[in-house]
Parts: structure tokens; sequence; C-alpha cells
């Protein structure tokens, strides 16, 4: 395996001159560096990977191999062995009935029957048939959670903003008291249900929003708060603890992993929001990437070769971040979201073994919006000293018809971006932009070292024809199994998180000294803040 990363770097270093914009030389580089999978478009061909390049990235995905990795992933094996858990995120979203064996035991028929279940709450307060305490309807959800309780819901429910015909849905996630105060202000409880999802329900910040919830809802409805409450999480056991009735808890099982866990009870937001034929859609979306994740070559499979060449730009480039930049407002929290599934998964520094890592791991995930970000940080991006991988996603086609130009000046300007990093302007042609502005002599020169941009920075594009709930589901499943290829060929657990811990425990030995216990066990720096945060008697 060493001898393919040192070819990998020798290759990188001979071909350190040749610029990517004359890679295209070769009439076929966009149809040899992209790919294609049910009209999801992944293209690859404006970065520095040639043949060589690739070639030998594949080398190192059979070296791992990553096909038998794959399969055992789908097939239940427990793959998460610093919990000892399977893996099956795939089998919430899996649309064919072969059996899938946990232990021994099919887990399609649970997964589908507490499927149904959500159905069918989701259709009753959809239709008004669930009704409030007061005999109305139900018009806005709170959804309660933090992390994979949150953030897969809420991006998700807000990608698929067109296809909102159920009630309003608002996540509060944050322990900062401004999150559920802010929330419930615009609300009335009468006509609010609110969903407490926690894979553990143990989080600290789930519970504490969720008590302050319940709080609200019986000041105005007394003991009639449990009509407006519901729960989604693992631990079906504590549920009942904070009056929620068993059958309004749906559960799902320790091998759907927070950050993968949108596809099942996790997503009821997103079913109340769009309904469940939608949601379907959604996961069917998914499904049909991992059947082209499972069975399709890897030289043509989309989330192996997304992932490859991450691990190009970040191995051998050295580039350590991935700016995420959804041209396409619906997908405004994709950025946030792929936060948490990549850097929680890849942000690891040992191998499965236990043994550090020889290389870098999961890069810094970061992004915005275009155009947005183009106001603000694409300096940086153009002609800042650090080369930052760029990914954009677009759709051929907006929800909003009526509003066609501004799809067009949208596209235009996704292209221009992709084109300008690959390009870039010549001193020589700076120096005419300099002449045209008025500027002369050495002033030209000075004004053209400021106006030139190096080019050949890399980005890929993932085009889809609109962003459907099939799409949507994709695209995610298109995410996740690039994760999944990357943690595989670094050997790593892609699915523990114990880099979480050390600080919630922490907080829990801080929490008496912020109210005001003696903190002399603290280092100089806690004890000053925590003197300098004490609040004061006469806060204005
Ligand atoms: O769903 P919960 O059990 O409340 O967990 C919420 C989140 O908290 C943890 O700190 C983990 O880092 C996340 O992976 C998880 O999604």
């Amino acid at each position: 395996m060493e001898a393919i990363w040192q070819q990998l770097e020798s290759h990188r270093v001979e071909s350190a001159n040749t610029p990517i914009l004359s890679l295209f030389g070769d009439a076929e580089r966009f149809a040899s560096f992209s790919a294609d999978s049910d009209d999801l478009l992944l293209d690859y061909s404006k970065t520095s990977l040639d043949s060589t390049a690739l070639d030998l990235l594949l080398r190192l995905a059979n070296h791992v191999d990553l096909d038998a990795k794959i399969k055992a992933m789908s097939d239940g094996d427990q793959i998460n062995t610093t919990e000892g858990r399977a893996v099956l995120h795939t089998a919430l979203r899996a649309q064919s009935d072969t059996p899938i064996l946990v232990n021994g035991v099919d887990v399609l028929p649970e997964i589908r029957s507490i499927r149904h279940q959500m159905e069918i709450f989701a259709k009753g307060v959809r239709s008004g048939e669930i009704q409030s305490a007061d005999g109305g309807r139900f018009t806005d959800v709170i959804n309660i959670g933090i992390g994979g309780s949150d953030l897969g819901p809420a991006m998700a429910t807000l990608a698929l903003t067109p296809y909102h015909d159920g009630p309003r849905c608002h996540f509060v996630s944050n322990v900062d008291g401004a999150h559920i105060h802010d929330t419930l202000a615009n609300l009335d409880p009468q006509r609010t249900l609110v969903i407490v999802a926690s894979k553990t329900f143990t989080t600290i910040e789930t519970m504490t929003n969720a008590e302050t919830a319940l709080v609200w809802l019986r000041a105005a409805l007394g003991d009639n708060a449990a009509d407006h409450l519901a729960a989604v999480s693992t631990a079906q056991d504590k549920t009942a603890a904070l009056g929620i009735a068993p059958e309004r808890v749906f559960g799902f099982e320790d091998w759907v992993g927070g950050r993968y866990s949108l596809w099942g009870p996790v997503g009821l937001p997103i079913m109340l929001a769009v309904g469940p034929e939608n949601f379907t859609d959604f996961l069917r979306g998914a499904d049909a990437m991992d059947t082209h994740f499972k069975s399709t070559p890897l030289r043509e499979n989309l989330p192996v070769l997304l992932g490859l060449v991450g691990i190009w730009h970040n191995n051998i480039c050295g580039y350590g971040s991935r700016a995420v930049l959804p041209y396409d407002q619906h997908l405004q929290r994709l950025p946030a979201y792929l936060q948490q599934l990549d850097m929680e998964s890849n942000g690891k520094r040992v191998a499965q073994d236990g043994s550090a890592l020889p290389r870098a791991s999961g890069p810094v995930v970061w992004g915005e919006p275009g155009t947005n970000g183009q106001h603000a940080f694409y300096q940086l991006l153009h002609q800042g000293t650090k080369v930052v991988p760029a990914e954009f996603l677009i759709a051929a086609e907006a929800h909003e018809s009526d509003l066609q130009h501004h799809h067009n000046l949208l596209k235009a300007n996704c292209l221009a971006q992709s084109e300008a990093l690959m390009r870039g302007r010549s001193h020589a042609e700076a120096r005419d932009v300099a002449a045209k502005r008025g500027f002369e002599g050495a002033e030209q020169d000075r004004m053209a070292a400021h106006l030139s941009f190096p080019g050949d920075r890399p980005s890929i594009t993932i085009a889809y024809p609109k962003l459907t709930p099939f799409h949507l589901g994709q695209i995610i499943a298109l995410y996740e199994h690039r994760v999944f290829t990357e943690g595989a060929i670094w050997g790593i657990n892609s699915f523990d998180q114990w880099g979480v811990e050390l600080g919630k425990e922490l907080a829990v030995a801080l929490l008496p000294m912020v109210e005001g216990a003696s903190a002399e066990t603290k280092d100089g720096s806690t004890k000053g803040l925590l003197s300098k945060l004490a609040a004061s008697p006469n806060q204005t």
C-alpha cells in the first residue's frame, strides 16, 4: 500500500507543471472524467487528476478491498468495531425485500412497521385527524434535537420547501435559551406539536430544551400537554419519563448512527412537512445511490470517484479543507449537515487497530450557498495563498419556473466560478485590464499583480435535473458513501465519535463552578474566565 502512496506522490511532482486547463487538450476529458447515475452527474474534470493518478487511486481502493467493505456494511457486519455495532442506515431506505440480517434476524419487517406507524401519524397530523388538545389542527411542529437528530431533518426539510403542504416545521437544537425562547415566542401552544428527537434520550441540550417546552405546553394545556408530544429514540424506556405516550414514540436501533439517521424516524419532521409519498421518493433516491455504490465498477462509481478526488486533494496535493458551494438556496444547510457527516465520521487520528495514522484523515469541510459566498469569501478561493478545492452543486431546473432569469443567472455564475478558478488571469491579461482602467507605465505592472489570478484551482460540480425528493436522497447518499470510501482508504472507523465525549464530561464538572462552587482545581484561564462570566448582580 505504501508503494502506491509513493507512486501517487511522485506522480504529483511529475505532473505539477501541467495546468488543469491544458488537460482539456484531450477532447474527451469531460466524458472521461465525469460519471452519471440516475441523472446525477459528477464532473471532476476540472481537477488535476489524470488517468495515471486515477489508476493509482483505484489501486488504493482495491488494495483496501473497498468492494468487500461496501458489502460488509450492507450485509450488517459489525463494522463499527469500537461500539460493537452494525452500520445499517442503508437498510432504512432499502426498497428490495431481500433480508438484511443483524444477529440472524431480518431487520426489514421492523423498519417497515415503524415507517408505517410514522405514516399513519404523519397523515393524521396533516389531515387534521390527529387533533390538538382543543380539537383543532396542528399548524406547527417543533423538532427538539441536536447533531444528527437535528441537522439531517432541518437540512432536508428546508431542501424540500417547494413540496411543503403540511404543518410548518421549526428546529430547536442549541442549549442557549435564546433558541427555544425565540422559537416559542412566535408559536401558539394550542396549535403546536413538539417532537423530542434523541437517539440516546440523554443528550443534555435536548433534554433541557424538552423540559422547557413541556413547561410551556403545560402552562397552556395542563394535563393535556401529552397530546402535543411525540418522541423519536432508540431508548424507548426513557421516553415515558417525559410523559410521552408509547404510541407516540418512534423507535430505531443502535445500528443507525446519529448522523446517518434522517432516513428513519428522525426524518419524521420531513414526512410531516412534505407527506409520506415525497418521503418515500427521498428514500428511493438514496436507495438508488446505494445500489449504484454496491454494484457499479469503481471506475464509474460516483461515491468512490468523489472519495478518490478527496484523497488526491487532501493527501497528495496537501489541500486541508474543501468548500461545499450549493448554487441552490434550498440546500442552504447542506454545508452544516456535511460538516457533521464528514468531520464527525472521518475526523480521526488512529486506525481501526489503534495505531497512529501515517497521513492526514478528514479535511475541514465548510461552505455557503452561491452566489452569496461570491461576495464574501471567494476572494480567498481565487487569490489567497491557500488552495481550497471547491464543490459546486447546481440543478438544471429550478422550482420557481416563473423566475427563469434568476436561474439562468445562477447557472452562469456557478459555471463562471469553476472556470475562473481553473483558468485564472495571467499577468499579461491583467496588464491589459489595468490599461483599460487607465493605469500606465509602472503602475500598470503594480496593478497587474493585484488583478491577476493564479488559476489552476480545482473544483468538482455535481449537477442534477431538479432538487426533487429523489435527487436530494441521491445527493445525501452520495456524500455518505464518499465519507465511507475515504474512511476505508485511511483504515479508520468512520462510525464512532469518541472525540465529542471529553468536552461533555468537563461541562458536567464545570456546571457547579458556573453556579458558584470553588474552581480551585482549574487552570488559570478557566478560573479567570469563570470569574469574568459570573453573572453580575446589578446587570442591566
Ligand atoms: O440523538 P442524540 O443521542 O441526542 O445525539 C445527538 C448528537 O450528540 C452527540 O454528541 C454526537 O456527537 C452526535 O453524533 C449525535 O448526533
